[in-house]
């Protein structure tokens, strides 16, 4: 159970970095839902209009999502059994509508190599392999192997083809896999989870710390840095985070720009409401001015909390 003095860490920590009062934190954090529903292409063309149709009918509060193909925005979660039976045949993917954003952002091409850094359970590497219609060199990784077997399995119901299943560690996996190999890295990193903290369970705060986000940054920074390594020149990284705390996002991104002078940021190029700029300053540190490129969606009825940060690698032999 957390203790009153975590909680009230929490929703000072929160209105800080939200720009709002502290009382208003707790209406704010009521807990994370699926609130979209991706329809997978990856199966045959039948049972994706099928699937369209029981969507529609079962599921009519749901809306498309103008930013992201096959897929709806899901707020009142009308007809959830029904969509739990398509999502346990791999016919639909439920998910928080936030995390849409990163397989978005990445935009692989067809033929792309393209490498999931953390990647279990799958949701945006199996996003990212329905984008390109499997036509992509697809390396699922993940730190944590159980996760990882699992994930496997779950490849097999979607209809994901990948070329590669590892558990390396994030932060050193530039020394088990070959340099300037991908076009495309995808890096939603471990982080302490605020955007799907529930303060009508406060046990969902029990993993909550100020000590562990401390911890987590330079963990971050590192799996960045070890991915930076594995990145064709040209090509594009997304680093996103499920938290809000600048120190888990703008630092570990701001350090790696000074560090990699090849690096920026770019802007994506689709928005929401509940998009906000990237920060450049927080409690006393300095962040590269770039980040105001990056998205820090503020949690609503639709989008829990998160951090979403496009980085391109300038092309070979430019300045
Ligand atoms: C936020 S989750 C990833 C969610 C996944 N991208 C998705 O969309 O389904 C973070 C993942 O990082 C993995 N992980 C934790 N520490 C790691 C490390 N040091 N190296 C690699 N993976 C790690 C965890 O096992 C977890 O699956």
């Amino acid at each position: 159970m957390s203790s009153a003095r975590t909680i009230r860490q929490f929703e000072q920590r929160m209105a800080e970095v939200l720009r709002i009062r502290p009382a208003e934190v707790n209406k704010i954090f009521r807990g994370a839902r699926p609130t979209s529903i991706r329809v997978n292409r990856l199966l045959d063309e039948d049972t994706y209009q099928d699937t369209l149709r029981a969507v529609r009918e079962k599921a009519p509060k749901a809306f498309p999502v103008d930013w992201c193909e096959h897929t709806f925005l899901w707020p009142e979660s009308d007809g959830f059994e029904d969509m739990l039976a398509l999502a346990h045949e791999g016919r639909v993917y439920l998910q928080n509508a936030s995390s849409l954003i990163p397989p978005v952002a990445l935009s692989p091409r067809p033929g792309d190599s393209v490498l999931d850094v953390a990647a279990a359970p799958g949701g945006k590497a199996f996003h990212l392999a329905a984008r390109v219609g499997n036509d992509c060199r697809l390396w699922l990784n993940d730190g944590a192997a159980p996760r990882a077997r699992k994930m496997g399995e779950l490849a097999e119901l979607y209809g994901v083809r990948y070329a590669e299943l590892t558990t390396h560690p994030a932060q050193y996996i530039d020394k088990s896999l070959p340099a300037e190999s991908f076009d495309r890295i995808m890096l939603d990193v471990q982080c302490s989870g605020e955007g799907r903290i529930d303060l009508r369970r406060p046990s969902s705060l029990r993993f909550w710390s100020e000590e562990r986000i401390e911890k987590y940054k330079f963990l971050q920074t590192k799996m960045i840095s070890a991915a930076y390594k594995l990145l064709r020149p040209g090509g594009v990284m997304v680093y996103s985070t499920c938290t809000l705390s600048p120190e888990e996002n703008e630092f570990p991104v701001s350090r790696n720009l000074e560090r990699h002078k090849d690096l920026t940021l770019e802007p994506l190029d689709f928005s929401e409401p509940s998009f906000l700029p990237g920060v450049t300053s927080w409690r006393g540190m300095k962040f590269d001015e770039r980040l105001k490129d990056a998205v820090r969606v503020a949690p609503t009825d639709t989008f829990e909390g998160f951090f979403v940060a496009r980085i391109v690698k300038a092309p070979a032999g430019s300045e």
